[in-house]
C-alpha cells in the first residue's frame, strides 16, 4: 500500500476510470499511527467482503469514506485497488452516518426492530453528503463510465449523478432489505429517496421480495407503470426511461474461503480452539457485528434455557459468540451491548464450570484466517438474524466446510435463506422452535449432516461473488464474455422452474433456435434445438410457444413447429392458440395505412442494392443485412424519415439489421402475457436474442427465467452464446422436468 498523507491541496483526481464503485465505506479504515503499515485496517461488514474481489478484478476506482472524521486523504492505492477517500466532518458523521443512515434508515429498512428516529437536520446532512459522494464519483469517472453505487447510505447519488453526468451508466445495489410499503411510507422523505434511486439504470436488491416492495413503493408514490422487473420512468424530455429493479443475491469468494480452510495451519488452529473450549461434543458458533438485527439475544436466551432445562450441559455443548464492534456511538447499539454482556455474565455465572464455559464472548473483529478456523471448529453455526439483507457469514461457513460436515441453522429472515434451503431454517422469534432446532442440529446424524452440507456447498459454489458482480454488471452494460454452455446459476434457476406444475417455454426463433442467415427464408432450427423442442412439447404440463417477429406463415415455413406449439408472429400481432385460428383483423384505417407504408418503404428500398422488404400482415420489415453497416444505417434513416413524414407516429422498431413498421402497436411482451394467460402457466422461461425480445423479458415475474442469447444490454438475468447452447438448455430443462414428475 502506498502511504496516504493528509492533503493540504485539493485531492489529485482525474476522470480516467471506466469503472467506479461508490460506497459509504472504503475497504480500509484509517486507524491512526505513523507508519504506512499501521495506519489502516480492514473495514467491518459484508459489503466490503463482497466488493473487494470485484474491485481487484476490475481496474477501477473505489470512492468512499476512510472511517474517520475531519481528515482528508489523497487518493492512494491499496492492494491493487485505487482508493478515492471522501471526507466527512464530525457533525456529518453524527448526522449523516450515525443519525440518518444508522438510526433512521437502518431500523426502518429492517422492519422497525428498533424504532427509527426522524430528524430534519439529519436528512439535510444526508443530502449534503450524498452530493459530495456524487461529485467525487463524477470527478473520477471517464466519459461513459460505469458507476456502481452501493447501499442505503447513498440512495440519492444515482439521481444526482444522472443530472450532472447523463453520459454515465449508473447501477445501484441495496445490501439491506427494502421494507414493505406500510413501513417504508413512515419515512418523511419517502418520495425523494425513491426518486434518488430511480436515477439508476439498474437497481439491485438481495431478494425478489425486496425488489417487489420497491416496485410497489414506486407505484404508490409516483404512479409509474411497472412491468415485471421494469419501472417506466417518465423523464422531463417526454421520453420514458426503463429502469430495471430486480434481485441479485450477493455472495462470497467461495473458493478463497475453501482454500483458507484447507490450510494445515488453519486446521491446527481449529483443533486448538476446540481444546481451549474444553473439548466439548458440540461447539456452537455465532459471528455477527454487534447489531440488534442479528438476533444475538434470541440465540443466547434459547441456549440459556436449554442449559436451564438440562436438555444440554456445558460438558456437552458450548457457545462461542463473536460480536464484532459496530456503530458504537449510536445509543441503540450501546444499549444492546450492555444487554448482551449482562446476559453473558449471568449465563456464565449460572452454568459455566471450571474448564467448561457456557458462552465464550468475544467483542473483537477477527481476520479472515481466524474466521475460517472458527468455522472449522464449529459443529453448529447459528445465524438467527431477525432481519438481514443477505448474511455472508452463513455462506462463509458453508464454503469453509470442505469436509461436508457441520450444521447450519439459519433464520428464514435472512436473504441467504432463499438460497440455502438445506439449512435448518428457523423463526428466531419462536424461542421454543429455536431451542428444538438447536438440539436437532447438535444431534444430527453424520450422514444427514453430510447430505445437507453437500447440497449447501453446491449452491454457494454456483453463485459466488464473481457471478454476482458479473450478473449485475452484464445487466447494467450488456457486455461481458459469455461462458460456454449452461452456467451453474442458470442450471439452478431452471431446476427450480422444472418443479412448477404448469410451465410455459416461450422461444424466439431467429438467432435463438436457428442461426442467423443472410436470407431469412433459409433459416432453420439446429437439429439439436428442434429435437429438444419436440421433446418438451410431448408433455401436457409443458407448453411450447414460438414468439417471432416474422409473419406467422413465414414462421411456420421455416420452423416447422410441433403441432402442440402455440405461435405468435409479427411481434405479437398474430396469435395462433389451440383453437387453430389466427387472431388478426385489420380495420379500414389500418389497411389504408398499411398500403401507404408498403409503397413508401418499397420505394426507399428500391434505391439500395441488397435491401430487402418483407411484407407482414400488419406491417413491413426492411432488411439491410446485405448492405453493410453504414449503407444499411443510411437506408434505415431515409425510410424512417419518409414514413414519419407521411404517417406520423406509426410504431417502429429496430432489430439486428432490420427496421420494422407496424400499423398496429403490439410487441412480444403482450404476446407473452397472452400466452401465459392461455396456458395457465405457473412460471415462464423466455429465451431470445434480439432487442425486440426485451419487451418479453420486461413482462417476466420473479419466478420466471429470462435468457438473452448473445451480447448486448438486456433485462434478462441469464445469458447463452447461441443456438447450440439454447439446445443444451432445453435438454437440461426436459431432463429436470422428467425427473421432477
Ligand atoms: O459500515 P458499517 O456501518 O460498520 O456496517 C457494516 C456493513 O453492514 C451492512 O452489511 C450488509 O451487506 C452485506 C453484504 O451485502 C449483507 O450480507 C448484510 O446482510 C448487510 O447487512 C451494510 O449494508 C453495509 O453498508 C455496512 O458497511
Ligand atoms: O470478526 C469478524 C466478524 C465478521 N467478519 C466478516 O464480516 C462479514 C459480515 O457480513 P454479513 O453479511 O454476515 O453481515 P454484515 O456485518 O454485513 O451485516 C463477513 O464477511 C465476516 O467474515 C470478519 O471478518 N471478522
Amino acid at each position: 500500500m502506498k502511504p496516504a498523507t493528509d492533503s493540504e491541496d485539493a485531492p489529485l483526481v482525474a476522470p480516467i476510470y471506466d469503472m467506479v464503485v461508490v460506497s459509504n465505506r472504503l475497504p480500509v479504515d484509517y486507524v491512526g499511527g505513523e507508519g504506512a503499515e499501521t495506519q489502516w485496517k480492514s473495514s467491518p461488514g459484508g459489503l466490503v467482503t463482497a466488493l473487494e474481489p470485484v474491485m481487484r478484478a476490475n481496474d477501477g476506482a473505489w470512492v468512499g469514506w476512510a472511517g474517520v472524521a475531519d481528515r482528508e486523504f489523497d487518493p492512494f492505492e491499496h492492494d491493487g485497488i485505487s482508493i478515492v477517500p471522501v471526507p466527512l466532518s464530525a457533525d456529518e458523521l453524527e448526522e449523516y452516518y450515525e443519525g440518518f443512515s444508522n438510526d433512521t434508515l437502518w431500523p426502518l429498512y429492517h422492519d422497525v426492530i428498533a424504532p427509527p428516529s426522524f430528524h430534519r437536520e439529519w436528512w439535510d446532512a444526508y443530502v449534503t453528503v450524498n452530493r459530495r459522494f456524487a461529485e467525487a464519483a463524477a470527478s473520477v469517472a471517464a466519459d461513459g463510465a460505469v458507476v456502481w453505487v452501493q447501499d442505503y447510505q447513498l440512495q440519492l447519488v444515482p439521481r444526482m449523478l444522472r443530472e450532472s453526468r447523463p453520459d454515465l451508466v449508473i447501477g445501484f445495489f441495496n445490501h439491506i432489505p427494502f421494507p414493505a410499503f406500510g413501513i417504508y411510507s413512515q419515512l418523511p422523505w419517502r418520495r425523494q429517496v425513491v426518486d434518488g434511486l430511480l436515477g439508476a439504470d439498474v437497481i439491485g436488491f438481495q431478494r425478489a421480495a425486496d425488489a417487489g416492495n420497491f416496485s410497489r413503493a414506486v407505484r404508490r408514490l409516483y404512479g409509474y407503470k411497472t412491468r415485471g422487473t421494469i419501472v417506466e420512468v417518465p423523464e422531463e424530455d417526454g421520453e420514458v426511461r426503463h429502469v430495471v429493479a430486480r434481485h441479485f443475491p450477493i455472495s462470497i469468494d467461495a473458493a478463497a474461503f475453501e482454500e483458507l480452510a484447507r490450510k494445515p495451519e488453519v486446521q491446527e488452529r481449529a483443533r486448538e480452539i476446540r481444546r481451549s473450549l474444553g473439548d466439548p461434543d458440540i461447539v456452537m458458533l455465532g459471528v455477527d457485528r454487534l447489531d440488534y438485527t442479528k438476533g444475538i439475544r434470541h440465540r443466547m436466551k434459547a441456549f440459556g434455557e436449554l442449559l436451564r432445562d438440562e436438555r444440554l450441559s456445558v460438558q456437552q455443548a458450548t457457545l462461542v459468540q463473536v460480536a464484532s464492534p459496530s456503530r458504537e456511538r449510536v445509543e441503540t447499539y450501546r444499549q444492546l451491548r450492555d444487554e448482551i454482556e449482562l446476559t453473558v455474565g449471568r449465563l456464565n455465572g449460572d452454568y459455566s464450570t471450571l474448564g467448561h464455559p457456557a458462552i465464550t464472548y468475544l467483542h473483537h473483529g477477527y481476520p479472515r484466517q481466524e474466521m475460517a478456523a472458527l468455522y472449522l471448529a464449529a459443529d453448529v453455526m447459528l445465524v438467527t438474524a431477525l432481519r438481514d439483507g443477505m448474511n455472508l457469514v452463513a455462506k462463509e461457513y458453508v464454503a469453509s466446510r470442505y469436509d461436508d460436515d457441520g450444521v447450519l441453522l439459519l433464520s428464514e429472515f435472512t436473504g441467504a435463506s432463499d438460497e440455502l434451503r438445506q439449512a435448518i431454517l428457523v423463526n428466531p422469534h419462536d424461542i421454543e422452535g429455536l431451542k428444538d432446532a438447536m438440539v436437532e442440529a447438535g444431534s444430527m446424524p453424520k450422514r444427514e449432516r453430510a447430505r445437507r452440507m453437500r447440497a449447501l456447498r453446491k449452491r454457494v459454489k454456483e453463485n459466488d461473488v464473481a457471478n454476482w458482480s458479473a450478473t449485475f454488471l452484464e445487466t447494467l452494460t450488456g457486455v461481458g464474455k459469455i461462458a460456454p454452455g449452461v452456467s451453474g446459476p442458470l442450471r439452478s434457476a431452471v431446476a427450480k422452474l422444472a418443479e412448477v406444475e404448469r410451465l410455459l417455454v416461450a422461444l424466439d426463433f431467429d438467432g435463438t433456435l436457428a442461426p442467423i442467415v443472410d436470407r431469412p427464408e433459409d433459416a432453420r432450427a439446429t437439429e439439436r434445438a428442434r429435437a429438444a423442442v419436440e421433446r418438451l412439447a410431448e408433455s401436457d404440463d409443458t407448453r411450447i410457444a414460438l414468439v417471432s417477429g416474422r409473419a406467422l406463415d413465414s414462421l411456420k415455413d421455416v420452423a416447422s413447429p410441433p403441432v402442440a406449439a402455440l405461435l405468435s408472429g409479427s411481434h405479437g400481432v398474430e396469435l395462433q392458440l389451440d383453437s387453430g385460428g389466427v387472431t388478426l383483423d385489420l380495420r379500414d384505417g389500418e389497411l389504408t395505412r398499411l398500403e401507404q407504408l408498403i409503397e413508401i418503404v418499397e420505394d426507399a428500398a428500391s434505391a439500395a442494392d441488397g435491401a430487402w422488404v418483407e411484407r407482414k400482415p400488419a406491417g413491413i420489415a426492411l432488411h439491410t443485412r446485405r448492405l453493410g453497416t453504414s449503407a444499411g444505417a443510411a437506408l434505415q434513416r431515409t425510410a424512417r424519415e419518409r414514413v414519419e413524414e407521411a404517417l406520423p407516429g406509426l410504431p417502429t422498431r429496430g432489430g439486428k439489421n432490420v427496421l420494422e413498421f407496424a400499423v398496429r402497436a403490439s410487441d412480444k411482451g403482450e404476446a407473452v402475457t397472452r400466452l401465459r394467460q392461455h396456458s395457465g402457466a405457473d412460471a415462464v422461461i423466455y429465451v431470445g436474442d434480439d432487442v425486440t425480445d426485451e419487451d418479453a423479458f420486461a413482462t417476466l415475474e420473479s419466478d420466471d427465467v429470462g435468457v438473452k442469447v448473445g451480447q448486448g444490454k438486456s433485462l434478462a438475468a441469464y445469458r447463452l452464446r447461441g443456438p447450440d447452447d439454447v439446445a443444451e438448455l432445453l435438454e437440461v430443462l426436459a431432463e429436470l422436468r422428467d425427473a421432477a414428475r
